[in-house]
């Protein structure tokens, strides 16, 4: 199966993402996007939308579940959040969406800050493998992959998708 065009999605994800915050009366967003990825997603989503303002960054790899069993990656950076969490609508932007821990630890991450008044999920691929009941509101594409099967997002730009072979244990 061929992996879509990151540029074909977006702005349909930019579109939805409209329809979206119209329907539930969000006039100001902030938009958080999850490191490496779901930065460069939440980027290229406000260009779309023809947005100019600050995006927060996450990095959750102090709040992941596998934290303690896969070591700290090296490149480990802080997050910045350049607004106030508090009382806020967040739309949190990732790449991909598999199992949901990386989501569950961005949203135990995001609620340290403050109490936001929603937070709306956009993620440019679903692999429809999920083992938390988190799902996205916007989503570019669902896509099941083989078990072996690994997707990659390359950027920031241009992004693209590259399917990659899981490596084997
Ligand atoms: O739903 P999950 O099973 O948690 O998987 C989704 C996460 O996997 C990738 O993160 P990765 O840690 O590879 O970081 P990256 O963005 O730097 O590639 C991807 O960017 C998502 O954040
Ligand atoms: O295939 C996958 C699964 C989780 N996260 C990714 O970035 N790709």
């Amino acid at each position: 199966m061929t992996l879509p065009d990151p540029a074909v999605l977006l702005p349909r994800m930019a579109a939805e993402l409209t329809r979206h915050l119209q329907a539930h009366r969000i006039d100001t967003p902030r938009f958080v996007g999850i490191h490496t990825g779901g930065v460069w997603v939440a980027q290229a989503l406000l260009a779309a939308l023809g947005r100019e303002e600050p995006l927060g960054v996450l990095d959750v790899s102090f709040y992941r579940d596998d934290f303690t069993q896969s070591g700290l990656h090296p490149q480990v950076r802080p997050s910045a959040l350049p607004f106030e969490i508090e009382g806020q609508h967040l739309v949190l932007v990732d790449d991909v969406l598999m199992t949901g821990r990386t989501v569950r630890a961005a949203l135990n991450e995001l609620f340290d800050y403050g109490r936001p008044a929603s937070v709306t999920l956009v993620c440019l691929l679903d692999l429809d493998a999920r083992e938390l009941p988190i799902r996205p509101d916007v989503v570019g594409q669902t896509l099941s992959l083989a078990p072996d099967e690994r997707v990659k997002l390359l950027g920031p730009a241009p992004l693209a998708l590259e399917r990659q072979a899981l490596a084997s244990a």
